[in-house]
């Protein structure tokens, strides 16, 4: 648990991000931009990405009519085994050591659904979604999956510059294996309550993603916070601002670990002081890989609304270190694995103390 001093020294801090401008047609520029944000922190704002304001208002405006609603009805669409569906208060815990109860959230999940010819039904990680009923809701299913069509086609623009980024053909992660058929999470959050770090208090406690990565779209109400360098003692939050119009975006640890997640601080420093004598020459000299960094929400005791999306490669995608992040001197950290064991693995552990249901 934090001190009251260092909760403070957090509160006045506010990161200032780099933006990608998806409309840009001059990937590699967008690229090196990618690559700037990845050694900064791990978090960056995409803009010009093609979804109107009117589709996410319209998203905004069902999420709050949704957790609107009397408890009783929103537990008629209870989470499934799939973890699909309502997720009441604290029903998450997503940092043990620090929390002294689960996130001071509300959640709704909508994932990826089996092909209509059933060719994924032994497939763990897809599955049908629940709905809630379109008589209390109309229209809620259909402006949730628009939604999610589009928030799909975004991430899978900003794939085309990470591959950009890591020195791959600009279509690397276009294949059936990878974001062909990606597994990929849309989760609706209603936050509310004050948080306090000294009593182990969060709306959601601190946590890296662990897919690939994460497009997240928020009110105006502040409460994301990010820590740039998750090896630093103590651990030093910044405010990450929400923009008009522009998503967050930041990378998951199935990147980091795709990308031989060698990104320390030590190497950061490193080739900081390298960039001031060399500049950009630096991106050809070191091998770059992505880094997932850590990030939490605290509650002000204002309703807080976000719509996070997770994506993930399909099921069967070998995750082994990618070409470009390897070389004699660096030889790949972690053993293949397949994308659907490295996911299970993960959300057993972050449903860990859901044993009672
Ligand atoms: O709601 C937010 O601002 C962040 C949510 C988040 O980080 C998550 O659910 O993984
Ligand atoms: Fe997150």
């Amino acid at each position: 648990m934090e001190n009251k001093n260092q909760e403070e020294a957090s509160i006045i801090e506010v990161s200032t991000l780099t933006c990608i401008d998806l409309a840009n047609t001059d990937l590699h520029q967008s690229a090196v931009l990618l690559k700037q944000a990845c050694l900064d922190s791990g978090f960056f704002y995409v803009i010009n990405h093609g979804i109107s304001e009117e589709l996410n208002d319209q998203a905004f405006e069902q999420s709050k009519k949704f957790f609107a609603l009397p408890l009783e009805e929103k537990m008629k669409v209870f989470r499934n085994e799939k973890f699909r569906g309502y997720a009441p208060l604290c029903d998450q815990l997503l940092d043990p050591i620090n929390q002294v109860r689960g996130d001071y959230k509300e959640g709704f999940t909508i994932g990826t659904e089996c092909l209509k010819d059933g060719s994924h039904r032994d497939k763990a990680l897809y599955s049908p979604n629940i709905w809630p009923n379109p008589d209390v809701l109309p229209g809620w299913r259909e402006t949730m999956e628009k939604y999610y069509q589009e928030a799909l086609r975004v991430c899978k623009s900003i794939a085309r510059i990470m591959a950009l980024a890591l020195d791959l053909d600009v279509n690397y992660f276009d294949t059936p294996e990878m974001l062909g058929n990606p597994i990929a999470d849309m989760i609706l959050f209603h936050y509310e309550g004050v948080s306090d770090p000294s009593k182990g208090i969060y709306a959601c406690g601190a946590h890296c993603d662990f897919g690939m990565l994460s497009l997240l779209a928020t009110d105006d109400v502040m409460g994301l916070q990010i820590c740039k360098d998750k090896d630093l003692e103590p651990q030093k939050w910044e405010y990450v601002p929400s923009i008009k119009g522009a998503f967050i975006v930041n990378l998951g640890n199935l990147l980091e670990r795709w990308s031989n997640g060698f990104f320390k601080y030590n190497i950061y420093n490193f080739s900081l002081i390298f960039l001031t004598f060399f500049g950009h020459m630096t991106f050809s000299y070191f091998l770059i890989s992505y880094r997932s960094t850590l990030h939490r929400v605290l509650g002000n005791g204002q309703d807080r609304y976000s719509i996070p999306f997770f994506v993930k490669p399909s099921h069967d995608c070998i995750i082994e270190c990618l070409p470009t992040c390897q070389s004699e001197n660096n030889k790949p950290k972690y053993p293949a694995i397949k994308c659907s064991t490295y996911l299970s693995q993960h959300y057993k552990a972050a449903h860990a103390h859901h044993k009672q249901t």
